[in-house]
């Protein structure tokens, strides 16, 4: 968290300056295979896969500072790797000034690596402790041919430590990473970075690691750089606040996917989501006598390898409707959460209504058909439902998940429980805001909701 905004907002980087498109994603994918167990590698079945990025399409524009923001697992490292070509694509594509960057292969990428660079999260791990900083940061020349002779590269060198801050530059030229302070290993991993003249850097958390007290200065040397050299950034992170200050532009990740989209202040000023106004009230304050525990909405995020049908976060969502996607699992995480607060006894007497509350785990099913306990009927089922959903009408806030019950009924000796059809929400624009948006609440007039 930079819990003190005391570095000039990117404002003078923002929409006025940007140019024309650098890189553009166009239903972009990356897919991670999952190592089967025992059985699906024996049989040859498919053991599933990590939907990392799971279908974006993004401009970014020369000059712009792009953050990517989200809780651990939405796919920012993915994405942002993927946009440089350090990431192969499963599907779709990423275009740099364009040309088709995911059909390149290593040696065609190789040309384009000097002008599109990648800082980590860990300067520490970021540099070579044997290393001096004269030869790491001096590498990129080296690696891609740049410099006729000796003088060349020690005039590069200094030249790139003295844009960095690390000055004077004859002090730092001999030192190793581990003479250096955290702030200052990540002025000369960005000294490495801007040295073959890169036009575009994707930062990955590049200050999450540094103490606070340098935090501010190091993204405010970066806003320098870019001002200076002419640079395009993507920014890494979960930490909105700092994201607030960087950026130009927003884009708010949820399990792979871009919920919303657009001018930080416009995202800051009137988020559009539901996700996105969660994790800005989560913002912890700056003032630690004010500070509250400020957390994120129920439950937890879902395993990218079995994402929720619809909208992916219908799970968490307050104000989820009939069409955000729910389904026979989301019954169970109901089911169980109110067994937890429950005392022992009464939750085992509503368990055993049940014949197997496992079975209802199944993920992608819109109906589910379920199995009475020992000594019980579908009707007794049936009823203990329609208790519950009485029950979340009269509380306050409603449970969302009654919204997706269209009918409950017996049938073959089962209570049958259908959920209305799910709908993928889709980016949409709302007008006279510049703000993309994936959420059925705010679809255009016209389009079915579903509520
Ligand atoms: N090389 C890989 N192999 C398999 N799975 C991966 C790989 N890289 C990422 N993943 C998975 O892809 C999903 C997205 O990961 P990613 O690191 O892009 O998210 P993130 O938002 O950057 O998270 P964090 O902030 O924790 O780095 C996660 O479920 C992660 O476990």
């Amino acid at each position: 968290m930079l819990t003190k905004p005391d570095i000039e907002p990117s404002g003078e980087g923002a929409a006025a300056q940007v140019g024309e498109p650098l890189v553009e994603a166009t239903g972009l994918e990356v897919h991670f295979g999952l190592r089967g167990g025992l059985f699906s590698r024996f049989s040859g079945g498919p053991a599933g896969a990590v939907r990392a990025v799971d279908g974006i399409d993004l401009t970014l524009r020369k000059g712009e500072v792009l953050g990517l923001v989200g809780e651990s697992g939405s796919g920012k490292t993915t994405l942002g790797r993927t946009l440089i070509g350090l990431t192969k694509a499963t599907a779709g594509s990423v275009s740099y000034r364009g040309q088709d960057i995911t059909a390149l292969g290593e040696r065609g990428l190789r040309p384009l690596r000097r002008r599109l660079q990648m800082v980590f999260q860990d300067p520490h791990a970021s540099l070579n402790p044997a290393m001096d900083i004269r030869t790491a940061v001096g590498h990129p020349l080296r690696i891609h041919n740049l410099v006729a002779d000796d003088r060349e590269y020690e005039a590069r060198v200094v030249d790139a430590l003295e844009r960095v801050g690390l000055t004077p530059p004859e002090r730092y030229l001999g030192k190793f990473p581990g003479d250096l302070s955290g702030g200052q290993k990540q002025r000369a991993v960005l000294a490495r970075a801007i040295i073959a003249e890169p036009e575009l850097l994707v930062a990955d958390e590049p200050i999450s690691m540094l103490d606070m007290s340098v935090r501010a200065k190091i993204l405010q040397l970066m806003l320098d750089l870019k001002r200076d050299l002419d640079l395009t950034y993507v920014y890494v992170t979960h930490d909105l606040a700092s994201a607030k200050f960087f950026c130009d532009t927003i884009a708010i990740m949820y399990l792979g996917r871009i919920v919303e989209y657009g001018p930080t202040e416009q995202v800051f000023a009137d988020p559009q989501h539901p996700y996105t106004e969660a994790l800005l009230a989560a913002i912890p304050e700056p003032d630690p006598e004010r500070a509250l525990p400020r957390e994120l909405p129920r439950g937890e995020i879902p395993d990218a390898a079995r994402p929720p049908m619809g909208c992916a976060f219908h799970p968490r969502c307050p104000v989820a409707v009939a069409a955000c996607g729910w389904e026979a699992r989301d019954l169970r995480t109901l089911l169980e959460n109110r067994w937890l607060e429950l005392a022992p006894e009464a939750a085992s007497r509503e368990k055993s209504l049940f014949a197997d509350v496992e079975s209802l785990a199944a993920d992608g099913q819109s109906s589910v058909a379920i199995a009475p306990g020992r000594g019980h009927t579908p009707e007794d089922v049936l009823e203990y439902l329609r208790h519950l959903r009485e029950e979340a009408s009269e509380a306050e806030p409603r449970e969302p998940f009654w919204h997706g019950v269209v009918t409950m009924h017996a049938e073959n000796g089962r209570a049958v429980v259908e959920f209305a059809p799910p709908r993928d929400p889709r980016l949409s624009l709302i007008p006279a805001t510049g703000v993309q948006v994936a959420c059925h609440l705010r679809e255009p007039v016209g389009s079915t909701t579903g509520t």
